[in-house]
């Protein structure tokens, strides 16, 4: 049955226009998998929590032994492939799962199964030699970076998987710069050590050059590519060999012994090296180490204990100065136990992290919901996790960033997509609760009322102590999600208007458990806008209502996503004299718009205020000000895009005493909308950093094609055989750019596209795309 899903949605996608590169990448793959009705049978995801192996993830676990791990890289490195292996070995699943095949754990939408990606991210909750391990296999697509996010920061500690043939690319780099931002220490791990240009010399190398990190190798390969076998750990000087059984090869059996001289002299001294490099890199980074070794140890490091090294290892990994490197293939079902072992004893258990807002909660309940997900029979599942105190079933919490009491029924532990039921979570857990209704991505959740007031006493006593000007609420609310603006939009139309209500419930929930889903009304035609981050997302989107909510909506054409921006400074004037019934609402308003350079795109207008109009103005009237300046600058005045980049400046006010704040709002977003045209309005497009990871043989094909859409290159690197050019290329130009590379590489070239910034377009662009958006040409 999955062969013919599977196929028939080849067929779908091959005529579809949204195709990305590496959807078609996987299907081509997916058409020489030979799926068997075994693998079926074998794989029962709808089956009760009888499939999970062991019950013991009921009990809550100490905080000690608690790993709350994300897996990040990017796409196509074996993130799930990993998490599958691990799921495995840990022994919560009895076969094991394809992502080719389409019925691994962790990618359970229909839609991650048929094309052998991930979309959304999934926790699963499993235990590994005493240690319980919550896991979160996120996506490598740039169009999900947000999920990435959103996950990124409730972890304690990640694994960084790699290709080891193609080392650091384009969206490693993204998912680390997200992982600096949250301190997550993290672990490499060399993933595809069987393919056939795999080098860890040359992987090692990209780590240190492009992520600027110390790696630690803490392993070394037994061979490469087709004669990668093992690996020795440089630790212990062990060497870990992976013996297939007579029927089986599931890599659960293998040997682990000491490394002799007589085994191997060669390998014995490159270990021999490589663990003297080890322990002078490790005790340049911790003293503790390092009197260790210039101590007792000085003249002879093989006296120093693999469990010494091994501390110290943690200490400098917690720490962020540098990042333990194993390696293995996931595939092939070799290095994926150590990597495990890895995990426990090098990241970060929850209480080994520093939190400043614990201290003002003490050991009241402080939670943070990090991912909603819509269940048709159970409502809104919101993924929490605690941080001090603890969350029971049936209690009643307080959303602050909602300012609201709910009640939470139950609560869940995910695997995958079977939920076992527990009674109680403490901190440093992560699970799933049943009956919040208005949580949602990124809220804070704590017992009651007062205890939110008792903690931001708490917090407001501490800013003042420490001299620092930080808002009682502010400080008590753990980080929102940064949601990057859209850059695709397209019209949705459900098949009859009688079909409208559900739709727009279908996009509610969907907009609920992914905030970079915008949906909004045309107000001109009336119409529904999805817009989203990309041509994937939308096609995902569009794919999940059809199927999860059964209406088979019309796309319009994809389009995309410009700003609108001013050219020159403005002052203008403006009045509202209006009676409503025996009031008269009177307002005269003069604002002043200027364009704001700098390097970072501001999508906010900067409001200030002339001295006169600032002294004597209440807060309320302040808003109403504000609100009519904003709402003016959502849909600007030439192509309808929100505008960006500009300062404003209320030069003067005058406010009859009877006058609304509607009737304000309204006068001051009709002066700002007439000041914005003054000014002159220019469009500004998105432009994308591309990388192309290209042969030889197709380089120049692909160069001449990237110039014949307005892009730039910056740099053609070589990437063992192959070429990766770097450009940036105008994100209009890149529509259907898959098919056409395709064709250009013979399917083998990949990339990737990330949003760069805006650029103004020129007056004949300009001109063009008017015309084209009122339908001239
Ligand atoms: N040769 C080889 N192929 C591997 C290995 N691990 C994974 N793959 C293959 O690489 C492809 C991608 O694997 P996934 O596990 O889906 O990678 P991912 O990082 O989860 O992908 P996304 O979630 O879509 O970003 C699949 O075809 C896997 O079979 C490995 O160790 N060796």
């Amino acid at each position: 049955m999955w062969k013919v899903m599977r196929r028939v949605s080849v067929d779908l996608l091959e005529s579809s226009s949204l195709c990305n590169k590496q959807v078609y990448f996987r299907k081509t793959k997916m058409r020489v998998v030979s799926v068997t009705q075994q693998n079926c049978s074998l794989r029962n995801y709808s089956a009760p929590p009888g499939d999970v192996k062991s019950l013991r993830s009921v009990i809550n676990p100490d905080i000690s032994r608690i790993r709350n791990i994300g897996i990040m890289a990017h796409i196509d490195a074996g993130k799930t492939t990993t998490t599958e292996r691990m799921l495995y070995y840990s022994g919560y699943i009895r076969t094991l799962g394809d992502v080719d095949d389409g019925d691994t754990v962790t990618d359970f939408m229909v839609q991650e199964r048929e094309r052998g990606i991930t979309i959304q991210s999934a926790a699963v909750t499993f235990d590994w030699k005493d240690y319980r391990i919550n896991l979160i296999d996120t996506p490598g697509h740039v169009d999900f970076t947000v999920e990435v996010e959103r996950c990124l920061r409730v972890l304690d500690g990640a694994v960084a998987v790699f290709d080891a043939s193609a080392g650091v690319e384009a969206q490693t780099l993204t998912v680390w710069r997200q992982a600096d931002k949250h301190q997550i220490p993290r672990i490499c791990f060399l993933n595809k050590m069987d393919k056939s240009r795999a080098s860890f010399t040359y992987a090692v190398e990209s780590i240190k050059q492009k992520l600027k990190t110390k790696p630690l190798l803490l392993q070394l390969p037994i061979g490469e590519a087709k004669t990668f076998r093992g690996l020795v750990d440089i630790v212990t000087k062990e060497k870990i060999i992976w013996k297939p059984t007579s029927d089986l090869d599931d890599g659960k059996n293998f040997e682990r012994k000491l490394l002799l001289e007589a085994d191997d002299p060669n390998l014995f001294q490159e270990v021999q090296d490589a663990r003297n490099t080890l322990i002078e890199q490790v005790a340049d980074l911790d003293d503790e180490f390092a009197e260790l070794v210039l101590g007792e140890h000085s003249e002879n490091f093989d006296l120093i204990s693999a469990e010494k090294l091994q501390s110290a290892i943690r200490r400098v990994t917690l720490a962020h100065k540098a990042v333990p490197v194993l390696c293995g293939s996931a595939l092939k079902n070799k290095g994926v136990q150590p990597l495990l072992d890895a995990i426990t004893m090098y990241l970060p258990a929850p209480n080994e992290r520093s939190y400043e807002f614990l201290q003002w909660y003490k050991d009241d309940l402080c939670a943070l919901a990090f991912k909603v997900l819509h269940d048709k029979c159970r409502g809104p599942l919101v993924f929490v996790r605690v941080y001090s105190g603890s969350l029971k079933p049936q209690s009643a919490v307080y959303n602050i960033n909602k300012s609201c009491t709910e009640r939470m029924s139950r609560l869940l532990l995910p695997f995958a997509d079977q939920h076992i039921e527990i009674p109680s979570l403490m901190p440093g857990n992560i699970a799933l609760t049943v009956g919040l209704k208005q949580s949602a991505t990124g809220d804070t959740i704590v017992s009651s009322k007062a205890s939110a007031v008792a903690a931001a006493r708490r917090a407001g006593r501490d800013a003042r102590e420490k001299k620092r000007s930080v808002s009682d609420v502010d400080s008590l609310l753990l980080a929102g999600v940064e949601i990057p603006d859209p850059v695709f939009f397209c019209t949705i139309e459900p098949p009859s208007m009688a079909k409208q209500q559900d739709l727009d419930n279908a996009l509610s929930c969907l907009q609920r458990e992914d905030p970079s889903l915008k949906v909004k009304i045309d107000p001109d035609t009336g119409q529904t806008i999805l817009c989203g981050m990309g041509e994937l997302h939308i096609e995902i989107i569009h794919d999940r209502i059809k199927r999860e909510y059964g209406i088979e909506t019309y796309l319009g054409p994809l389009q995309i996503a410009y700003r609108e921006t001013i050219l020159s400074a403005a002052q203008v004037t403006d009045m509202l004299d209006k009676t409503v019934g025996d009031k008269r609402h009177f307002v005269t308003a003069e604002l002043e718009v200027r364009p704001r350079s700098g390097d970072r795109a501001v999508t906010k207008p900067i409001i200030d205020y002339a001295e006169s109009v600032i002294g004597e103005l209440p807060k309320e009237l302040q808003g109403a000000i504000e609100n009519g300046i904003m709402n003016s600058c959502i849909q600007g005045p030439l192509l309808g895009f929100p505008v960006q980049d500009i300062d404003v400046t209320v030069q003067s006010l005058t406010v009859h005493p009877d006058t609304s704040h509607t009737m304000v709002s309204a006068c001051v977003s009709r002066c700002m909308q007439k000041a914005l045209k003054k000014a002159g309005i220019q469009i500004l497009e998105p432009v994308m950093n591309l990388e192309i990871t290209v042969s030889e043989d197709h380089l120049s094909a692909a160069l001449s094609d990237l110039a014949q859409r307005r892009g730039s290159i910056q740099e053609i690197q070589s990437r063992q055989d192959n070429r990766v050019v770097v450009a940036a290329v105008p994100l209009a130009e890149m529509m259907g750019y898959s098919t056409v590379l395709r064709s250009l590489t013979s399917g083998s070239a990949t990339f990737t596209l990330e949003l760069a910034s805006y650029q103004a377009l020129n007056s004949q662009e300009q001109s063009a795309l008017l015309q084209r958006r009122m339908g001239l040409v």
